[in-house]
C-alpha cells in the first residue's frame, strides 16, 4: 500500500515512522510519502488560506496550492491509478474498524489534511474527476487539524495489512472485530494485591474459555457499548442474560 499525506505540518506525520508501521515500511509493505501544502504555494508569503465568501470567523484553505499538491501527488503515483483522497473532516462519515479493512483493500490512499475552518469546497469537487473522495471523521469533535486523524487512521488501517501484526491471530478477538468489545485480559502473576485470576482461565478446558471470553465479550459489549449489540444479529443471544 502506498499513502501520501499532504499537510501544513510534516512533521506531526513522524510518527509514522515509528514502531511497527516503520517496520512495515522496512519490509516495503507500506510506502509512505508526506508532502509539504507550502511546497504548492507561489507567493512571497508561502501562504495557505483567506478570508472565507460569505464572512464568518477563521480562515479557509485556498484552492491553488491544494489542486497543485493533489496534481502532483497523482504525477508520482503508479500510471493511470485512481488513488482513494480520505479528507479528515468532523462533517465526515465516521471512521470504524469496517472502514479500516475496506481501507487495507486500497492501494494507494492520499490523506490531505485540512486546517482552519477548512479547505475550500472547489478542492474536493475538482478532484472527484481524479480520486474516489471520502470525508472521514474519526468521531463526534473538533480538532485543530486532519494530521492527528491521519495518525488514527493510518495506524488501524496498517495494523490490517499482511504480515504487519507478528501474530495476525490477535486479529480475530479483538475489540470491534465481529462487532463486539473483546473480553477483559489476564498474565501473571497469579496473584496480585490480593486479586487472582478468573478460575476458568487456569482450568485448561480450552473450548469452556472461549465460552467464557464470549459471555465476557457479549456482557461487556451490553454493558459499555450497548449500542453496538442493537446492530448485531448474535446467533442464539437471549438478551435478558445480558441484563448487566
Ligand atoms: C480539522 O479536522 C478535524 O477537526 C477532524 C478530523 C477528523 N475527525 C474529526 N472528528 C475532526
Amino acid at each position: 500500500m502506498r499513502i501520501d499525506v499532504v499537510t501544513v505540518f510534516p512533521d506531526y506525520l513522524a510518527p509514522l515512522q515509528l514502531s511497527l508501521l516503520g517496520k512495515a515500511q522496512e519490509a516495503g509493505r507500506l510506502e509512505a510519502h508526506v508532502h509539504d501544502l507550502r511546497a504548492f504555494t507561489t507567493d512571497r508569503h508561502r501562504s495557505v488560506d483567506d478570508t472565507p465568501y460569505g464572512g464568518g470567523a477563521g480562515m479557509v484553505m485556498t484552492p491553488g496550492p491544494w489542486g497543485a499538491a493533489l496534481d502532483a501527488v497523482l504525477a508520482q503515483g503508479p500510471e493511470g491509478a485512481r488513488p482513494r483522497l480520505v479528507v479528515p473532516s468532523p462533517a465526515g462519515r465516521v471512521f470504524t474498524q469496517d472502514v479500516a479493512a475496506e481501507y487495507a483493500a486500497d492501494p494507494w490512499l492520499v490523506f490531505a489534511c485540512g486546517r482552519y475552518e477548512g479547505i475550500d469546497a472547489r478542492v474536493l469537487e475538482d478532484a472527484r474527476s481524479r480520486y474516489d473522495v471520502d470525508e472521514l471523521s474519526i468521531g463526534d469533535y473538533v480538532l485543530f487539524g486532519g494530521e492527528v486523524a491521519v495518525l488514527v487512521v493510518v495506524e488501524a488501517v496498517g495494523r490490517l495489512l499482511p504480515g504487519v501484526l507478528g501474530n495476525a491471530e490477535s486479529l480475530a478477538e479483538e475489540s470491534h472485530t465481529g462487532g463486539l468489545l473483546e473480553a477483559p485480559t489476564w498474565t501473571k502473576p497469579a496473584q496480585w494485591r490480593g486479586l487472582g485470576v478468573p478460575d476458568v482461565l487456569v482450568s485448561g478446558d480450552h473450548a469452556r474459555i472461549a465460552r467464557w471470553r464470549r459471555d465476557e465479550s457479549l456482557r461487556r459489549t451490553a454493558s459499555t457499548r450497548p449500542d453496538l449489540l442493537a446492530r448485531l444479529d448474535v446467533d442464539g443471544l437471549d438478551r435478558a442474560d445480558l441484563a448487566v
